[in-house]
């Protein structure tokens, strides 16, 4: 172990991942830098595109980084992958079975190349395929095939597990026992890096996150911690009085801006919703005002994602705009 800092097992330092040469280069990841630490769920989330899956390789050892440093288990996960992978598991977006073997055949053929793996039945079980062992993979379907996949990452009992996407493809109920697995998995000191398109999958599960957008990280933290630099929103209609003007609602505390759609509904962003709220309402009351479809509601995780992604296409607006005037 070369690392000081034994709560972290993995230290990603201003790590760049470039494709190609030349003219057609592209940097897929621009200088990142993360820790994730013992026993956590670090979700990495991001736009189509974003880098995830680029960054997620570098960090799992299957392609090396073309700048920077990382470091998974105190080794370089890339040079020192005999070390560092059997105490690592990877479940891929695509994994590639041979379509011909079974269920069964399939985990057995893992089984054999793992140090101290579960007994195979007891991994088929663990995500619900034991019904499914005699089964060709080639005829599992979508779902099953993405449980097999898991039943594979978990079952060599690594520190580490690297969840790229699990849950695409499964129905809402095998998601939730993928989740359920997931848990039982951190309880038991299992470190995770997951990505996923599913927000809610990120609330649910990780203790910190990551946003990326265009190569780079663009927030991180907590869930908590990164809906808090988000505005709380509030929307109602009403059909008559200057509460259906936004011009008027200005005066409100803790107002960020406020706007009236086409179809007349009016929202309201506020810094603080309890005091935006409480002012609105007591206007209402005042004027005899009814404000119908009355919504409030704190910042989610999905308004913080749409945020990156909003100010990701402002900048790329901006950055054009000289070229068309
Ligand atoms: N082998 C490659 N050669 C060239 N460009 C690539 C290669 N693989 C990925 N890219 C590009 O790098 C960028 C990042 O891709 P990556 O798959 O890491 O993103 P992602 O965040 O995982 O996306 P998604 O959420 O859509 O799966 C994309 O623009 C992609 O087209």
């Amino acid at each position: 172990m070369t690392t000081t800092d034994t709560s972290s097992v993995i230290t990603v330092s201003g790590v760049q991942r470039r494709y190609g040469t030349g003219s057609s280069a592209f940097t897929a990841v621009r200088g990142v830098d993360l820790t994730v630490r013992r026993g956590e769920l670090f979700a990495l989330l991001g736009t189509n595109g974003a880098g995830k899956t680029s960054l997620l390789e570098v960090v799992e050892g299957i392609a090396p980084a073309s700048a920077g440093t990382v470091r998974v288990l105190g080794e370089d996960p890339y040079r020192d992958r005999h070390l560092v992978r059997p105490r690592t598991g990877i479940m891929l977006q695509e994994a590639g079975f041979p379509a011909d073997l079974t269920t069964e055949e399939t985990a057995r053929m893992w089984h054999g190349t793992l140090g101290s793996p579960m007994p195979v039945a007891a991994a088929l079980d663990l995500v619900d395929l034991g019904h499914r062992a005699g089964v060709q993979v080639k005829s599992l379907s979508g779902g099953e095939r993405r449980r097999l996949d898991l039943a594979l990452a978990v079952m060599g009992r690594p520190e580490i597990l690297f969840l790229d996407e699990p849950t695409t493809g499964l129905d809402p109920q095998s998601r939730r026992a993928a989740w359920e697995l997931v848990r039982n998995l951190l309880e038991a000191g299992t470190t995770v890096v997951l990505t996923t398109h599913y927000l809610e999958e990120a609330e649910e599960l990780a203790d910190r996150l990551a946003i990326m957008h265009r190569g780079e990280i663009v927030r991180t933290g907590t869930v908590a911690e990164i809906v808090a630099d988000e505005p709380a929103r509030i929307r109602y209609r009403t059909t008559a009085g200057d509460l259906a003007d936004p011009r008027t609602l200005h005066g409100l505390p803790a107002l960020l801006t406020a706007g009236r759609s086409r179809t007349g509904l009016v929202e309201i962003e506020s810094l603080d919703l309890q005091v935006t709220l409480a002012a609105l309402l007591e206007r209402a009351n005042t004027a005899g005002e009814a404000l119908t479809n009355l919504e409030a509601s704190h910042a989610s995780l999905e308004r913080a994602f749409l945020a990156v992604a909003n100010e990701g296409e402002a900048a790329a607006a901006e950055a054009l705009a000289p070229a068309n005037a």
